[in-house]
């Protein structure tokens, strides 16, 4: 794997033209998703290894991007903490017994990774599918965010009871958040020991934290679980909505790359970081609405502005909406392949 292009990239060595990956690259904007989705829930196709490999490799073979990208959910830590998750159409996730008390807390078990097997199963058989073509990025939430979605009981535009709890009651925030940071880091080294080729930490809501809160009670928790894990030859990616302004306070927790939203000029955000730190991103989503002619000249653009930089990924700032049309998802990734520096 040393010699993929995402992995070269990742560790910040020469390549001939960014290689390729997409948040949210396997879902419903595929025709092919649906047909598996439509037999099945959401939770079934993550905990069922035939159907998470089958799912994973969609994008490997209709799109042939350059990474594969574990189907799973960064809510599968909560559930097997104790969280009573649910996903329904046109509602999301829902987490039936949310987390407001010190007696939720208490609750909440760390001993789970019983039952996150089903992730290390899927791993391997999504390996076996590899066969060595490209490397496997594994994932988990951070704790801030998953956080959030404990305490509000699902999606949240203000994500009002989870900040109350960071400003009334601190210390139960933070024992809430050591507690899915020690899973985090454990659930992480089960995807490595599996076979995972890189780790991706989402960070998805932490733009809505002020400077402060996001280093209290985001950045600190995902700096010990980068430190505890057993990285070996494996890049560890830092995602975080609101990169543009974090990225040089994510950088201290020594993340080889850093995932960028489309905020800030990726040349500029990229001088900012330590040199050995590659960044990944950052196209606005929405490009991939706009026609063909806009998509190419967008990732041209961005493409000559990282011309000469090592450690450049191609990816969007966040994941591919579901109504996005998958022709122009195709066309963006045979643009970025035929492109040279
Ligand atoms: C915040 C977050 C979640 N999940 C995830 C994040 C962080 C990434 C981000 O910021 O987008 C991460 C995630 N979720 C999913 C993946 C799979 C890998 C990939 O293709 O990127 C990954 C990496 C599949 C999924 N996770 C989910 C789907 C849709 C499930 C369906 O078919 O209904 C998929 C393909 C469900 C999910 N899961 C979550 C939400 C908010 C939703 C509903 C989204 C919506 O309805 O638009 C929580």
């Amino acid at each position: 794997m040393k010699d993929s292009l995402f992995i070269k990239a990742a560790f910040s060595e020469t390549t001939e033209r960014p290689p390729v990956w997409m948040m949210r690259q396997a879902g419903r904007f595929m025709p092919e998703y649906w047909e598996i989705k439509n037999k099945y829930s959401f939770l079934e196709m993550c905990k069922t290894p035939e159907l998470a490999a089958d799912v994973t490799m969609l994008p490997v073979d209709l799109l042939d991007i350059d990474a594969a990208i574990l189907f799973s959910d960064i809510l599968v830590t909560g559930e097997a903490m104790g969280g009573d998750l649910s996903f329904s159409q046109g509602v999301g996730p829902k987490f039936a017994n949310p987390v407001r008390t010190q007696a939720d807390v208490d609750n909440l078990s760390t001993d789970v990774l019983d039952k996150l097997q089903y992730v290390a199963d899927a791993i391997k058989v999504i390996q076996q599918r590899l066969n060595g073509k490209i490397p496997l990025i594994g994932f988990a939430g951070a704790p801030f965010t998953v956080m959030s979605y404990l305490v509000e009981g699902g999606s949240s535009k203000d994500f009002k009871l989870t900040k109350l709890i960071l400003h009334n009651e601190p210390e139960m925030a933070h024992q809430l958040l050591a507690k899915i940071a020690k899973v985090t880091a454990a659930y992480l080294n089960l995807q490595i020991e599996a076979g995972v080729n890189a780790v991706q930490i989402f960070d998805s809501w932490a733009q809505a934290l002020a400077w402060d809160d996001y280093k209290e009670f985001s950045h600190r928790y995902i700096q010990e679980i980068i430190a505890n894990l057993n990285r070996k030859d494996i890049p560890v990616i830092s995602f975080c909505k609101g990169s543009s302004v974090f990225a040089p306070l994510m950088a201290e927790a020594k993340p080889d790359v850093i995932s960028i939203d489309w905020n800030v000029d990726l040349l500029d955000i990229k001088n900012r970081l330590p040199k050995s730190i590659a960044v990944q991103g950052n196209l606005d989503p929405h490009i991939l609405y706009a026609d063909k002619k806009v998509i190419k000249e967008r990732i041209h653009r961005l493409f000559e502005r990282m011309r000469g930089q090592n450690g450049f990924i191609f990816n969007l700032g966040h994941g591919i909406m579901p109504d996005i049309p998958f022709d122009n998802v195709k066309y963006a990734v045979e643009v970025i392949k035929e492109y040279r520096y």
